[in-house]
């Protein structure tokens, strides 16, 4: 596993677009992996503020998102599927019909977790996966304790991430209990993985995933089984490292 670490989130972040726009004009009709949360708003003005200088095209982009939701309509404000819109694909040239969501209210499941990772085989696999990291360790919403080898599926979320998501919501009853991922598996088989941690709060995840035993209790650590995988850090997101 790479690390690069910059003094603050903004240069941080600064560093994932660029990381983002190099990949999307090495293949300009590739695949993007991407992610929501608190950490990449940053990284998704800054390929905005590219996007405007003209230093990227998205317009034969694809991108597939980590996971939704279960229960939320696309339209819900604290959907993903809204977020990406409001944050990063209206204010970019990517054709909508190209951008993948899991969808939330899907009838069946488990068919529309098959039909998603067909999806991404059909599109060539992804080229680059952005990443956060939860509290516990999660990537996308694979908790301590998920296969390294899973794909996409329904999962329950724990205490602790309804509790950390419930600031988004007006109250935690409102925060959904299940949702759709991506599996730790089918992320490993993107061919680049940028993961972006900012801030304290992360300091001691971040250490676990970088020093710690490679374990399905600390998902993130499965990264370093990855040939491409960087860890883009705050100061304050590696200050526990050694
Ligand atoms: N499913 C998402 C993850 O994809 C995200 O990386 C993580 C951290 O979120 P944040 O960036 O807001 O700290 O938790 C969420 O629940």
């Amino acid at each position: 596993m790479n690390v690069a670490i910059f003094s603050t989130a903004e240069e941080a972040s600064r560093e994932v677009a660029r990381r983002i726009a190099g990949a999307v004009n090495r293949r300009p009709d590739g695949v993007l992996g991407l992610a929501t949360g608190g950490t990449p708003v940053k990284a998704y003005q800054a390929l905005i503020g590219m996007y405007r200088d003209g230093k990227v095209d998205f317009s034969k982009i694809r991108t597939f998102n980590l996971d939704e939701y279960i229960g939320l309509p696309a339209d819900h404000p604290q959907s993903f599927r809204h977020f990406m819109d409001q944050q990063l694909f209206q204010s970019i040239n990517v054709d909508p019909e190209r951008t993948f969501v899991p969808d939330g209210l899907a009838s069946d499941v488990a068919q529309a977790c098959s039909q998603y990772e067909a999806m991404i085989r059909d599109a060539g696999g992804i080229d680059l996966q952005l990443l956060g990291i939860g509290h516990n360790g999660h990537i996308a919403f694979n908790e301590p304790g998920s296969a390294a080898d899973s794909r996409t599926r329904q999962v329950a979320l724990t205490d602790e991430t309804i509790e950390n998501n419930a600031r988004f919501f007006e109250s935690i009853d409102q925060v959904p209990r299940h949702a759709i991922t991506m599996g730790i598996g089918t992320i490993l088989e993107a061919r680049e993985i940028v993961l972006l941690a900012l801030g304290e709060g992360k300091a001691e995840a971040v250490k676990k995933m970088v020093h710690g035993p490679i374990t399905e209790q600390h998902p993130a650590s499965l990264l370093r089984r990855h040939r491409n995988v960087t860890a883009v850090l705050d100061a304050a997101a590696a200050r526990r490292l050694a």
